[in-house]
């Protein structure tokens, strides 16, 4: 039994217990006034790729296409997404459930330092209570109607995925990477996580790819020739597109603005794959 079991056997990844009681993984049910249609993960297999702007970007676009879009920000011990939108009020609750934070452009948020008396207070929680905060902002947030609720992911492969993955109904994931050499290998981990996991993936970000030069126009691959389409084919991710290195990201996210940023349909191709994906899982639902 692991060190600090929670005695959920349906959603513990520790494989080989004996303790388990559970035959599989069961996925929890949402709080009984949210009505969440399709979830996507947003995964990157190491740190400061910019996984938390890439899914505050493919949020704010689908949002603009006119969808109800939540963010459930699963980076619990290092939450960027309240401050990349601006959200400063603390969360409430009444006897419908927890209510999450909105966006200036009514994107539904739940993340830890929405709870926190001050945004600069560590969150220092142990694996086992981490992913119980995040079965608890799935099931005891009253999220009302969501299209699309996207998972900021921590960085890495840890535990949190697994139980993402294995609590909640997740339609797919978008990963999201910068151009440099270990590329393959950590989308690759990603990716074959995923597959082990049975959950389908949609698509690859890589940010970073280059930078424009506002004088001669021309586009610099600062950190190294762009991988991603390599990569993209050699682990069968049906989208693929780049983001540049732009000073504009880090002033809106600074300022609580992402939403304002224009991606000149740069994710165009990844967000209709989730959409692709999402029609796919309602046919299914209703055979
Ligand atoms: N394409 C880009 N151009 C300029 N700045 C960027 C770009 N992408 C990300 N950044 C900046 O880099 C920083 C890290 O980005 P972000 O928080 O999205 O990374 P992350 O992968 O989620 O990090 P973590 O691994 O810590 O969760 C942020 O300040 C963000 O504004």
């Amino acid at each position: 039994m692991a060190e600090e079991c929670s005695h959920e056997c349906g959603s513990c990844g520790v494989s080989g217990c004996g303790e388990r009681t559970a035959a599989g993984p069961t996925k929890l049910e949402t709080n009984n006034r949210s009505n969440v249609k399709h979830v996507i993960g947003v995964v990157s297999g190491k740190g400061g790729v910019g996984k938390s702007l890439v899914t505050s970007l493919l949020a704010s676009e689908m949002n603009k296409r006119g969808n109800k879009v939540g963010i459930l920000d699963a980076d619990i011990t290092g939450p960027s997404i309240p401050k990349t939108f601006g959200i400063t009020n603390p969360l409430t609750a009444d006897a419908d459930g927890i209510l999450p934070g909105q966006t200036q452009t009514g994107i539904k948020v739940m993340s830890t330092n929405l709870m926190l008396p001050k945004g600069d207070l560590p969150v220092a929680w142990r694996g086992p209570v981490v992913s119980n905060a995040i079965r608890q902002f799935w099931s005891e947030t009253n999220w009302g109607d969501i299209d699309y609720l996207f998972v900021d992911m921590p960085p890495g492969t840890s535990d949190v995925l697994l139980t993402v993955f294995q609590s909640l109904p997740v339609d797919g994931i978008v990963t999201v990477s910068a151009p440099q050499e270990l590329v393959a290998m950590i989308v690759g981990k990603a990716v074959n996580l995923a597959h082990d996991m049975d959950v389908e993936v949609l698509g690859l970000v890589e940010n970073m790819a280059y930078f424009k030069c506002d004088d001669c126009g021309k586009e610099h691959h600062i950190f190294g020739e762009p991988q991603g389409a390599e990569v993209a084919e050699r682990y069968n991710i049906p989208a693929y597109t780049t983001l540049p290195i732009d000073p504009k990201f880090a002033r809106l996210c600074d300022e609580g603005k992402v939403e304002d940023y224009d991606v000149k349909g740069k994710l165009d191709v990844i967000i209709d794959k989730i959409v692709e994906a999402g029609e796919k899982q309602e046919e299914k639902a209703a055979e």
